[in-house]
This record gives structure tokens, C-alpha cells and sequence, in this order.
């Protein structure tokens, strides 16, 4: 079996940086994409990506380039790591350097915002046939800035085909990094995804200062609308109690480093959305997911209502204190639905 040595990280943004940095320490020969030369030129001549991931010292193994071809030709595999709006866009780009199959990993967690689509469902899309059993993708509870310390952490890599999960997750674990393996690329995805949307959510629930049984109520019924999403699309429910569902719901919807939280909680404060995404260079994936969740649940007839109302907040300017009391005052359901 071909060891895996060499890996292009497409994106070097936070999470393709730390992910970056994990794998040079770890001693595989790196080669990390930037979109901006800002970034390359900080990786290269600092050894800090300045603008993403600041004040974190980078291997000087790392190197960075803007060279797509660059990053891709003649390695391993590949960590597409950009965020979900301009990942059909790279692809594109991308397609046009491959030269062969190439097994391709998914950091990304979002959904196309006019298709509603999942990373790998575009990927299928863009890219020729013979990639179908190359690709996978990653997910989990895992804040880039808390990898990049060295921090324990452990994700979920998904894939068609089991031996080659296998292959990479063996490549990418560390004592830092435990990774575990799964077949289940929709379920995966999804919870990655969705819980960007209940994170915002939730930072509304705190902005607001509701306080604790309201987040851990967000958080349950959150999870609730991704199980029976999740169902309605083919995924297996086990993936969405796993670390891609609950894991990174419990992370991102009670952790202050998450972007997606930080929104909400500033949106629950009484800022407007403009004023808060015009200040921000990172990405908050959690509103253009919202969107397109709404799109799904539409097509898949599956109730969202935490979806169907931080849409409301997001974009028809309905207040949060509304939306929350809109929640609240739903006909009596069961707790446990059909999924
Ligand atoms: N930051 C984290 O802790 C973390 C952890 C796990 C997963 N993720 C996911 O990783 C993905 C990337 O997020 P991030 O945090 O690394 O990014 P980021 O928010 O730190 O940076 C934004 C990224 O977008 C890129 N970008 C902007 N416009 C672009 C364009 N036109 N073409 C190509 N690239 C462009 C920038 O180069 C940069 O890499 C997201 O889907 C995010 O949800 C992030
Ligand atoms: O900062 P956020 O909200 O984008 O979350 C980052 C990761 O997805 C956490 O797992």
C-alpha cells in the first residue's frame, strides 16, 4: 500500500492553516494554496499566516504558493479546506490541473447557497467520474486556533471507499489529532453543516441573555431538525449523534471562539447582520447554510422551525426577541417525531 507522504492544502484560511501545520509537524511534505499572495508571501517569508490564523508559528517545512498546480501535482492526496461559496468555483479551477485521480478530503463544513448542495455533491458535480471513490470528507468538533496549540481533538473522515478512510486516517493522526472513519459522506457533511445555523441560533439565545436551559433547549431541538433532515436525505442518524452532530453542536453552540456564535450573539445584542459581516474577514458559514437548509427542508418536507426562524432573523429582519417567542409558542408537539 503507497505511503502517503505529501498532501496539497487547498485554502489557507484558519482551518486549512492549522490543518496545514498539523501535517508538516507530523513530518508529511506540505503544500498549501493561498488565494491571496498576502498569504503567501506571510507563510513564506514569516512563517505565520498574518492574516488567518496570526500570532500561531508555522514549520518552516510549510511552504505556501499560489500555484494551484503547484499545490496538487504530484502529491498523495489532497485537504480542499475553502469556504462553501467559492468551493465550485476552486474546483473549477482545480479540474483543469488534475492530471489523474487523486483521493480529495473536504474540510469545509457548509451547503451551497443556491443549489443546496454538499461539498462532495459538488464535487461529483465539477469533477470527472473517476474521482467519485476518491473523495472524502472531514468534520468535527474542532476549533482551528485549539489544534493549532496542540490541543487534544478528534474529528470523523467520511468516505465511499473504507480502505482508503482508512489510508488517511492513519496519515492524518497524531496524539493531537484522533481521527475516526465512517462511510456515511451525507450524514457527515450535514451535521458539519447544520450546526453552523444552530450555533447562530444559539449565539442569539446568549446575546439575548436567556440564559442556560434556553441554549441547552436550542441545542436538543437543534439537533432534533438535523436528525430528521439527516433522515429524510439518507443519512444514518448514529453520524448526526457522532462527533459531526452532537459534537461540534456542543462545541460551536457553547464555545466563544466559534465565528457562527459570534454572529448570533451580536445579532441578539440588537447589531444588524451588514454591520456585523462588512467587519469580518473570516467566514460565519452558519448564514449562507441557513439558506440553504431552508431550501432542503423545503424539497425533503421536514419541519425546521430553529431554521425557518433564524432565517427570519437573518434576512426578513424579524426580531430575535420574535423569533424566540414565535418558537415558544408552538402547538404542543411530542418530543420524539417521525425521522
Ligand atoms: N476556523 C475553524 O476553526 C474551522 C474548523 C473546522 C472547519 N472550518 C471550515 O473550514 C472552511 C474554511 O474556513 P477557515 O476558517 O479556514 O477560513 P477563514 O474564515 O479563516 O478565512 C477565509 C478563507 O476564505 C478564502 N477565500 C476568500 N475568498 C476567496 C476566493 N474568492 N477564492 C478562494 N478562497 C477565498 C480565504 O483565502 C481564506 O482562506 C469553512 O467551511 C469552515 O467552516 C473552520
Ligand atoms: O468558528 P466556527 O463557528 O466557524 O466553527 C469552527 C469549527 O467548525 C468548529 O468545529
Amino acid at each position: 500500500m503507497q505511503e502517503i507522504r505529501s498532501l496539497g492544502v487547498i485554502g489557507a484560511g484558519a482551518w486549512g492553516t492549522a490543518l496545514a501545520k498539523h501535517l508538516a509537524e507530523k513530518g508529511l511534505e506540505i503544500h498549501l494554496w493561498a488565494h491571496e499572495r498576502e498569504v503567501v508571501d506571510s507563510i513564506n517569508a514569516t512563517h505565520e499566516n498574518r492574516v488567518f490564523l496570526p500570532a500561531v508559528p508555522l514549520p518552516h517545512s510549510l511552504t505556501a504558493t499560489a500555484s494551484l498546480t503547484e499545490a496538487i501535482e504530484q502529491r498523495d492526496g489532497i485537504l480542499f479546506v475553502v469556504p462553501s461559496h467559492v468551493t465550485r468555483l476552486v474546483l473549477r479551477k482545480m479540474a483543469a490541473c488534475l492530471s489523474r485521480p487523486i483521493p480529495l478530503i473536504s474540510a469545509t463544513k457548509g451547503v451551497e447557497e443556491d443549489s443546496s448542495k454538499l461539498m462532495t455533491q459538488i464535487m461529483d458535480e465539477v469533477l470527472p467520474e473517476s474521482m467519485e471513490q476518491y473523495l472524502m470528507a472531514l468534520s468535527g468538533p474542532s476549533f482551528a486556533s485549539e489544534l493549532s496549540a496542540g490541543k487534544p481533538t478528534a474529528v470523523c473522515l467520511a468516505g465511499r471507499d473504507a480502505q482508503l478512510v482508512a489510508r488517511f486516517q492513519a496519515a492524518l493522526m497524531t496524539p493531537a489529532l484522533r481521527v475516526y472513519g465512517d462511510t456515511d459522506l451525507i450524514g457527515l457533511q450535514l451535521g458539519g453543516a447544520l450546526k453552523n445555523v444552530m450555533a447562530l441560533a444559539a449565539g442569539v439565545v446568549d446575546g439575548l441573555g436567556l440564559g442556560h436551559n434556553a441554549r441547552a433547549a436550542l441545542i436538543t431541538r437543534g439537533l432534533a431538525e438535523i436528525v430528521r433532515l439527516g433522515a429524510a436525505m439518507g443519512a444514518d442518524p448514529r453520524t448526526l449523534y457522532g462527533l459531526s452532530g452532537v459534537g461540534d453542536l456542543v462545541l460551536t453552540c457553547t464555545g466563544s471562539l466559534s465565528r457562527n456564535h459570534t454572529v448570533g450573539v451580536r445579532l441578539g445584542q440588537g447589531e444588524s447582520l451588514n454591520a456585523i459581516l462588512g467587519g469580518m474577514q473570516a467566514v460565519a458559514e452558519g448564514v449562507r447554510t441557513a439558506r440553504a437548509a431552508l431550501g432542503l427542508a423545503q424539497r425533503h418536507q421536514v419541519e425546521m422551525p430553529i431554521t425557518q426562524e433564524i432565517n427570519a432573523v437573518l434576512f426578513e429582519g424579524k426580531s430575535c426577541r420574535k423569533a424566540v417567542s414565535d418558537l415558544m409558542e408552538r402547538d404542543a408537539k411530542p418530543e420524539k417525531g417521525r425521522i
